[in-house]
């Protein structure tokens, strides 16, 4: 089933063109990974994926309805299928992992699901402590976590595994595909690591002036002459950032 589909989206701030025409679809268990050069406008496609910004022209639907007019009751309904790893705010640092696990559960009404996020996210020694304590590694194991924790039908992860280390990474991509194979779960992130890309997304993005300029697997794209992912970016990508 698809549960997201873009056609010919278009973002401005102010004067300032930044998606000229994105062509994406997503179907039920899919991970794709969103890739270009900084600045380009992969966490405004992310956000917009959210309905945390608007869009000026084009079409979105998300679970089969058009996100741009959407009733107030239809977008409360449509936000529960969808989770996303926030940043860490001030509020967080004085919670130890087990009552920010809970709190995020009560609002979410899913307190049946603590124990199951603790085992597969393998929790158990920092539970008891505070989330300011943590390392970055950790603190990025327990949001993704809390982002899994409602069962969504929908994640949208801004650069999950950015300063990790390999094992982290691994520990991290073990849990992102076991959840979204288990709940098909479609995951949406936004990437610099090719290499990740190349191991664990179905599918890849990759954004260039602004428009989707491919849009398939890896395996599909590497089938036709490159030697690895990080090839097939550098050549069709002009240099530097925005
Ligand atoms: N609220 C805003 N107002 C004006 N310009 C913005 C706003 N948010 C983002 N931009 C600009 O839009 C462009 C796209 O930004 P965005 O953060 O989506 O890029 P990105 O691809 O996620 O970048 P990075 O890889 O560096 O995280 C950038 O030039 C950025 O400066």
């Amino acid at each position: 089933m698809e549960m997201i589909k873009v056609k010919d989206l278009h973002k401005n701030y102010g004067a300032k063109q930044v998606l000229k025409g994105i062509e994406f679809q997503a179907k039920e268990g899919e991970i794709i990974g969103i890739i270009g050069r900084n600045g380009v406008g992969k966490s405004t496609f992310l956000e917009i994926l959210m309905l945390l910004k608007k869009y000026k022209d084009g079409d979105v639907q998300l679970f089969g309805k058009d996100i741009q007019n959407l009733s107030i009751t239809d977008e409360k309904v449509m936000k529960k299928k969808i989770s996303a790893v926030l940043q860490p705010t001030q509020f967080y640092k004085k919670l130890r992992v087990k009552e920010l696990l809970e709190l995020f559960a009560k609002y979410y009404q899913c307190s049946e699901n603590v124990a199951e996020v603790i085992e597969n996210f393998e929790l158990e020694e920092q539970l008891k402590t505070f989330f300011d304590n943590l390392s970055g590694g950790w603190k990025q194991r327990v949001s993704l976590a809390i982002a899994f924790l409602s069962r969504p039908k929908l994640v949208i992860l801004d650069e999950p595994t950015t300063g990790l280390d390999p094992h982290m990474k691994e520990v991290l991509w073990d849990n992102i595909r076991g959840y979204s194979e288990r709940y098909q779960t479609t995951v949406i992130l936004s990437t610099h690591s090719m290499e990740e890309v190349e191991l664990y997304c179905d599918k890849v993005m990759l954004i260039e002036d602004g428009q989707s300029v491919f849009f398939d697997t890896p395996q599909n794209i590497l089938a036709t002459g490159y030697e690895n992912m990080n090839q097939f970016y550098l050549q069709n990508t002009k240099k530097g950032g925005k």
